[in-house]
């Protein structure tokens, strides 16, 4: 980015997350989560499973909400919004589910195009037209539009998944475990996939995972959740020489070191 001399920019995060805290009864979930996202970047949330990655996630859809802390997106305060004004925050968020989430019983463009024509009642004919130009982008043809997503093979339904999650031009694009279930080499191509489809809609990317391989290819910086709190948030080429030990033994996958494990006291 070229900048002048005299007027440097500083933009303003596209998503603020502020001392967000979240407990289930007695089981503390997020204790303090800071989070940046800036415009156009690319964060990816770790951390151990149950550590809390998708209830973050939740919070700024507003299907759960904070007992404490602040979420903005494009500098407004997102909680306590009344619903028509939450759904219209959602309506410049796409995401990508675990599982894909299609609809069996209609085709993969209807998919598609579902919440163009039931979220915004667009006519049908221009939303297939719209679906299919983006099961383009994810490289499936229109004749794969037609079929129904039963037909598909896992990595098929992702990029049915990911053409959805982009249908709406989404300002922001939450990706849970993009990968999960996925062979590696398949994952790869998904990761790939990812990063083409987030540059060429200009969104900003949020995504939770544990697959340091997914990680390293579509983060611009990754933040590690740890009992509640961002422990360590840097660029991810500093993922390897964070200093960080709880960062180090999750990274490498090691059974020894820091991080409490509560299923081995069980
Ligand atoms: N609606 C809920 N009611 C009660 N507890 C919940 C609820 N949602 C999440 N939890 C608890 O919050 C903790 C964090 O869950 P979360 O799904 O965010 O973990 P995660 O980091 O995404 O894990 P994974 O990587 O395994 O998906 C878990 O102990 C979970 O049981």
């Amino acid at each position: 980015m070229t900048r002048t001399a005299t007027a440097p920019v500083q933009a303003s995060p596209k998503i603020a997350m502020r001392n967000v805290k979240k407990a289930f009864g007695s089981k503390v979930v997020l204790d303090g989560f800071d989070l940046d996202v800036m415009p156009g970047e690319s964060v990816v949330i770790i951390g151990g499973s149950g550590t809390g990655k998708s209830v973050s996630l939740k919070c700024i859809l507003g299907l759960l909400n904070p007992d404490s802390g602040e979420i903005d997106i494009d500098g407004q305060p997102i909680l306590g919004l009344s619903k028509q004004d939450r759904d219209a925050v959602n309506a410049k968020i796409g995401m990508l589910f675990q599982n894909a989430a299609l609809f069996d019983s209609i085709s993969v463009w209807e998919n598609v195009a579902f919440t163009l024509v039931q979220g915004e009642g667009m006519a049908r004919s221009k939303a297939r037209d719209i679906a299919m130009e983006k099961l383009g982008q994810v490289g499936l043809s229109a004749e794969i539009g037609e079929r129904n997503p039963a037909q598909l093979s896992g990595g098929m339904r992702k990029r049915v998944g990911l053409a959805r999650a982009i249908a709406g031009d989404p300002d922001i694009i939450f990706f849970d475990e993009p990968t999960t279930g996925l062979d590696p080499i398949m994952g790869h191509i998904i990761d790939k996939l990812i990063v083409k489809c987030v540059r060429e809609v200009g969104a900003t990317a949020l995504t939770i995972t544990h697959d340091m391989a997914s990680a390293r290819r579509i983060a611009d910086r990754v933040t590690m959740l740890y009992k509640g709190k961002n422990i360590w948030t840097d660029r991810i080429e500093k993922l390897d020489s964070s200093g960080n030990p709880y960062v180090h033994q999750f990274v490498n996958g090691l059974a020894e070191g820091p991080i409490d494990l509560p299923i081995l006291k069980n």
